[in-house]
This record gives C-alpha cells, sequence and structure tokens, in this order.
C-alpha cells in the first residue's frame, strides 16, 4: 500500500565544489587585471628557470654547452670535445684526486641526488613523515633548500614551517633516513628555522688513522691537542689546557689509542719539560706500563700509594692555585711551571670498586679536587672508565669535555654526553665492533656533537715512543789516556 507520508531525503553529503574566488569577478575586471597576472606569472617563470640554474649549474653549462656545440659544429666535434673533457678530468683526478672530488665529482653527485632522490620525494616524505601541517585548507610544507653531497653523507638544509621544532625532526631521524635511502640521519640546527640534515650513507672512519710521525708534531697547543681525524677529515682536537677530559667506552673499544694518541702528540713537550705526565693503571700496569719513559711519576695500582699520588698532587693544585690567585687566571707556559696530566686508566677502580672505603673516599675527594680546582692551576685529567652509572662516577659533571667511545646502551650515551645529544645523532651505542677508537664527542658549551677516530697507535709505535722519551744515557768522556789507548 502507498503511503502520503511525506519522508525527509538524505541529507546530501557531497562536498560543495570549491571555486576560486576570482571566477565571480565581473569581465571588465578580468580583463584589466590580465596583463597584471601575465606579467607575474612571467616572473614566477623565469625565478623557476633561475632556480633550477643555480641548483643544478653544471647540467645546465653541459646540457646547453653541447646543445649549442651540436648546433654549431655538428656530432663528430662534440664527441672529440667530450672524449677531450674525459681525458681532462682523469688526469685532473690523477693529479690530485682531492680537489676533483671537491670541485668536480661531489658537485655532480650533489646535483644527481637533488634530481632523482630529494626533488621527487620530498613533498611526500615529509607528508608521510607528518612533518607537514594543514591549517584553514592549505598545505604548509618544510622547504627543501640546499644539498650538498660529500659523498659518505648528503647534507640537505630545510626551512621548518612555522610551529615546528627541531625535536619533531629529531624524532624522525629513522623514517628519514629509511625514506632517502641513508645509512642514518642527524638533525643539526643552523639557525632559527633552519637545519641540516646529515643523510649518512657510508663511514669515513672505517679504516685506522695512523699516527703521524713524531719528527712532524710542530709546538704543542694544550687548547687543541691533535688526537685523530674527524669523520669531515679533520683533526681531531682535544683541548687538555682549561678542560678536564672524561673517555667511556666498552672493553675493546679503544680507551687505549685515546690515552695514547694524547701521550704521543704531548710527546715532544713531555721532552721539553713543559709537559709533566702522572699516570695510574689499577691494571697492574698492562696499559702505562707499556711506555712508563712517558711518565714522570706512575703507580700500577689502586692502593695506598695510588691514593697518596692522588693527595700530592690535589695538595699541589691548591698550593699553586693559592699562588696564582690575584696575579694570573690560567695556567701559561712563561709561568715556566709545567703543565700536569693526569691520566687515570679505570677511574672506577679507584673511586667505586677498591673495597677499603677509607682509601675509596680519599681517592675520589682528591680527584674531585683536582678536577674541579685544577684548571686555571695547568691541571687536566684524562679519566678512562668502562662504566658512566652515577654510582661509578658521581661527579661526571666535572668533566667539561666527554669523550664516547662504543657502548652498550643508549642510556650510557645520555650519561655521556648529556641528555638529548643522543637524540642530535650521536649513537655511540650504534659505533661497530670493527671500528675501535671511533668516539663521539661533545665540549660543554657545544650544541652539536662531533664523531671522529683516535690514532691507532700500535706496540710498535709505543716501542718508538719509549725510544724518544727515554731519558737520555751519559757515557763518560773518555779520558785522553784511554781515549788513545781504545784508539
Ligand atoms: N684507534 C684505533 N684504530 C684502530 N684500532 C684500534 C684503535 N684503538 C684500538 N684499536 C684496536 O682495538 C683493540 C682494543 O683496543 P684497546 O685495548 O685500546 O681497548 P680498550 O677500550 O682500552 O680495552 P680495555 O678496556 O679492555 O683496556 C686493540 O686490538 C687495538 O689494536
Amino acid at each position: 500500500m502507498k503511503s502520503n507520508r511525506w519522508i525527509d531525503p538524505a541529507p546530501f553529503e557531497g562536498a560543495r565544489p570549491r571555486v576560486p574566488w576570482w571566477v565571480w569577478l565581473p569581465g571588465w575586471v578580468k580583463l584589466v587585471l590580465a596583463p597584471f597576472v601575465l606579467l607575474w606569472l612571467a616572473v614566477r617563470l623565469a625565478v623557476k628557470v633561475a632556480a633550477l640554474v643555480v641548483r643544478y649549474p653544471l647540467a645546465f653549462v653541459l646540457g646547453v654547452g653541447g646543445y649549442a656545440g651540436y648546433r654549431q659544429f655538428g656530432l663528430s666535434p662534440l664527441v672529440l670535445a667530450l672524449l677531450s673533457l674525459t681525458c681532462g678530468l682523469a688526469i685532473w683526478y690523477g693529479l690530485n684526486r682531492d680537489s676533483f672530488l671537491r670541485h668536480g665529482w661531489y658537485r655532480l653527485l650533489t646535483e644527481w641526488r637533488r634530481a632523482t632522490v630529494y626533488g621527487p620525494q620530498w613533498r611526500t616524505v615529509m607528508r608521510l613523515a607528518e612533518l607537514t601541517r594543514e591549517n584553514r585548507g592549505r598545505e604548509y610544507r618544510p622547504k627543501l633548500r640546499r644539498v650538498r653531497s660529500e659523498g659518505w653523507r648528503d647534507k640537505v638544509r630545510v626551512r621548518m614551517i612555522p610551529a615546528q621544532s627541531p625535536e619533531q625532526w629529531e624524532a624522525r631521524r629513522e623514517n628519514l633516513a629509511h625514506s632517502f635511502n641513508a645509512r642514518s640521519c642527524r638533525v643539526r640546527v643552523l639557525k632559527p628555522r633552519v637545519l641540516e640534515l646529515d643523510l649518512i650513507h657510508s663511514d669515513p672512519l672505517s679504516r685506522p688513522v695512523a699516527v703521524p710521525p713524531l719528527a712532524e708534531i710542530g709546538e704543542v697547543d694544550l687548547k687543541r691537542v691533535v688526537v685523530g681525524r674527524t669523520e669531515t677529515g679533520k683533526p681531531w682536537r682535544l683541548k687538555l689546557l682549561g678542560s678536564q677530559v672524561l673517555v667511556v667506552g666498552v672493553p675493546g673499544a679503544g680507551k687505549g689509542s685515546v690515552l695514547w694518541s694524547v701521550v704521543w702528540q704531548l710527546a715532544p713537550a713531555i721532552k721539553a719539560g713543559l709537559v709533566r705526565l702522572v699516570g695510574i693503571d689499577p691494571k697492574g700496569g698492562m696499559e702505562l706500563g707499556q711506555c712508563p719513559d712517558a711518565f714522570d711519576k706512575v703507580v700500577y695500582d689502586n692502593g695506598p700509594e695510588a691514593v697518596a699520588l692522588l693527595e700530592e698532587i690535589a695538595s699541589e693544585v691548591k698550593e699553586r692555585a693559592a699562588r696564582y690567585r690575584g696575579v694570573r687566571r690560567l695556567w701559561a707556559k712563561s709561568t715556566g711551571e709545567p703543565f700536569t696530566v693526569l691520566i687515570m686508566d679505570e677511574l672506577a677502580d679507584l673511586i667505586a670498586y677498591q673495597p677499603d672505603r677509607n682509601l675509596r673516599e680519599r681517592a675520589s675527594r682528591a680527584v674531585q679536587t683536582i678536577t674541579s680546582q685544577g684548571r686555571a692551576p695547568g691541571y687536566a685529567v684524562v679519566g678512562l672508565v668502562q662504566d658512566p652509572r652515577k654510582e661509578v662516577v658521581s661527579f661526571r659533571h666535572l668533566f667539561t669535555t666527554r669523550v664516547a667511545l662504543r657502548l652498550d646502551e643508549p642510556i650510557q650515551v645520555d650519561m655521556v654526553l648529556g641528555d638529548g645529544v643522543r637524540q642530535r645523532g650521536a649513537a655511540a651505542h650504534e659505533i661497530s665492533e670493527n671500528t675501535p677508537g671511533v668516539a663521539w664527542l661533545k665540549e660543554d658549551g657545544q650544541r652539536e656533537p662531533d664523531r671522529a677516530r683516535a690514532f691507532h697507535v700500535t706496540d710498535a709505535d709505543l716501542v718508538e715512543l719509549g725510544v724518544y722519551l727515554a731519558p737520555a744515557t751519559v757515557h763518560e768522556f773518555p779520558t785522553s789516556g784511554e781515549g788513545r789507548a781504545a784508539a
């Protein structure tokens, strides 16, 4: 049976079509505005073409030059020119590989990666990684700025959208690395709203770095002691004057190489009497005993003798500080007093694992005095430890330079380098077992950590160092009679 009752139709659910506002303008207004709009479009096009030329200069020069050459001279001269160019590049590579890579190959690679990876994928990756935002129908998307490829890494500059923070990018490091076919990604802040992503493709520190010949070490700058090489190819400079250094790493991470790299670089200054080394090696001399001649004083246990040495140095620090008070703020060579470096291998054996509580507390007090007050009077501590927990080194904060070699867990990285540094990319827990001596470094006040590898100081190097630093043997000058007899 048919009913007469009125039934409301279902509400219309389709989206109302959005029509651009200018469609509603009267025809004569459109006519008046048309030339201006065309001009504006032409300017935009010109800007886009200019941006393309700036981003892909090599492709532009090669493309336009090749085409013009072909039109002007035909195919054969063009092939000849290409062959000559290839020969020229090969000669350039042979004569100066670094310059060829930096000014030739990496530029080509930059354009290639931009054209094939970052350019085409940027928008999709930003959307899927939830780094874009919608507001009132408009999409805000981070802008891809300069791309620079250095072979092992691509440096990609980004302008963040408003209200975005670097932490949001740090939280998506893994997503970005996988999206752009990289092994890992690090985030650096360049200036407000501008970030640089380091998309890592290979490890430039995979090969050991040999120590420089002793004869080539020039005057030692105690604020910049070269102990290895950073991943960008620059020297790893460790600050000893005005800083205290904590080196942390699991067994086999290469703590020994950091320690011996310091001694190696200081060798000329030690020989000249400008620097004095004092060492404590609770492992019975397994480490420092390899080159005892480098040390003014060295103790091979963690007992009363080691504690007495620490207390002696602590009282020296106080005495020197009292003399400097009001006269100078920081030790300088002109004082005529040697700069003292206290090296403690296995610091934890002295201040945490020593079973005698009295000795442990005395050692801990003395080390704290030296680290907290030694800066100005010219005393530096290089402490090496395997376990960075507070129960082991309760005064980690007194060390202003931290070196994190390979560690077991992410939390240990935070303990050594400080909160937030791991999120920026300092993944010391991911350092490979095959690259001992590789470390993440951070000085107080420096936002971005550095990655570097200490020199590989071999047993043969230590023998050479021992010979170099061994006290000279004084031979009696033969009396004239004996000399003649010998002759
Ligand atoms: N910078 C380096 N380059 C290449 N190889 C290294 C480097 N540092 C250390 N090695 C190698 O790694 C191994 C372990 O190094 P090392 O003894 O220095 O580690 P460690 O952290 O001091 O260990 P432990 O805590 O057991 O003393 C050694 O065989 C050494 O030759």
